[in-house]
């Protein structure tokens, strides 16, 4: 199998999404025509910025997420962030993706927009779905409402109640909700785990990034917990900064790993492709959902990365097919539409002639 297969098979692959922050996530085209319709934003900082959104191979964690106030600067009126919501989806079903979990932080913009109204527009731009995708592709989109770990906890609680009103509205949209934000800074997640059970008790999923850096009390309180997902679980394993315990309890857990290779490099959190903890959780056959979590910000696609993971760890067309099926079994879609899902995988492994032994 050479390079240029594995490419071409991977993005022919139906993949599945299930981290991808929604303002981490515009493209270069995206930020620039927002900015170029957004009156209240017009310096040339921002636009320098918007130019240096991609680039830079030497970032730090850090510089990262000096990013995402570029995004926010200008998505700041409902209209923007609808639009931009539809250009984010757009991308993702032209690179293959057949099921997308959009995250977002509510925001206020005073005098311009609520919460509500932020919610509204991202939900909007979703059910338009069908309208601006084309005939011929196909997906579906769910959203979770993210809490910033650098807010409040008076934030982190108007966040919660906004996705549950949110989920109560549009229950096959709002999905479930996410702890994310810079995780060097603010509140330790143990504080405000039990806004996240009030979350799951009222129907939502709980998807929570968790040891991005060390943090052995956090990161065990955070697996106690069960979440239903782990966004990146760098710091569990004793190589990275964890311990062997909350290795195990990981994998006693069976917690599924959202996995997202190029921002753990990009940040720096993992210094290579070939040492990142991808390497433990494969032999062991925990599940994982190979993920983007910022595709502009770090110039990616959700088909690079199933083809770097591929040529890192020497991965079979099956092993591909593989990851698609856990990362459906993972997702919070309804058992209809993994049924549905999982019969487009099949129909896609048929017409490739891909046997998988289990
Ligand atoms: C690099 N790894 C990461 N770790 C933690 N949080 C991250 C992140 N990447 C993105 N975010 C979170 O997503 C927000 C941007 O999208 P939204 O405004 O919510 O749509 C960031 O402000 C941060 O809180
Ligand atoms: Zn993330």
């Amino acid at each position: 199998m050479g390079p240029s297969e594995i490419q071409s098979f991977c993005s022919r692959l139906p993949k599945v999404e299930l981290h991808a922050h929604l303002n981490g996530s515009f493209s270069e085209k995206t930020l620039y025509s927002l900015y170029m319709d957004s009156p209240g934003c017009k310096t040339e900082d921002i636009r320098y910025l918007i130019s240096s959104f991609h680039q830079g191979s030497d970032r730090t964690l850090d510089d990262c997420f000096k990013n995402f106030d570029i995004a926010h600067a200008v998505t700041i009126s409902p209209a923007a962030v609808r639009r931009g919501t539809m250009d984010v989806i757009s991308e993702f079903a032209s690179d293959g993706v057949i099921y997308l979990e959009l995250r977002t932080t509510p925001r206020t913009v005073p005098g311009v927009m609520s919460k509500k109204q932020y919610i509204q527009a991202v939900v909007d731009a979703i059910r338009d779905v069908p309208n601006f995708i084309g005939p011929e592709r196909f997906i579906i989109v769910k959203l979770l409402l993210s809490v910033n770990r650098r807010d409040e906890r008076s934030e982190a609680e108007a966040n919660i109640k906004e996705a549950v009103e949110a989920h109560m509205a549009y229950p096959d949209i709002v999905v479930g909700v996410d702890l994310s934000g810079d995780p060097k800074c603010g509140t330790v997640a143990e504080n405000i785990l039990p806004l996240f059970a009030d979350a799951r008790s009222k129907g939502l999923k709980v998807a929570l990034h968790c040891a991005e850096v060390p943090n052995e009390k956090e990161v065990e309180a955070i697996i106690r917990f069960k979440a239903d997902r782990i966004g990146h679980g760098t710091c569990i394993h004793p190589q990275y900064g964890g311990s062997e315990k909350l290795w195990t309890l990981l994998l006693e857990s069976k917690v599924p790993i959202e996995v997202c290779l190029t921002s753990n490099i990009k940040c720096k959190t993992v210094e290579n492709y070939e040492s990142h903890h991808l390497q433990h959780l494969l032999p062991v056959h925990h599940p994982i959902a190979i993920s983007t979590d910022d595709k502009g910000v770090f110039c990616t696609t959700l088909s690079k990365e199933f083809e770097i993971a591929a040529e890192t760890f020497l991965l079979s067309f099956g092993d591909l097919c593989r990851f698609t099926e856990m990362a459906i079994d993972a997702s919070f879609a309804s058992p209809d539409e993994k049924n549905q899902l999982l019969e487009k995988l099949n129909n896609f492994k048929v017409l490739e002639g891909i046997h998988c032994v289990e």
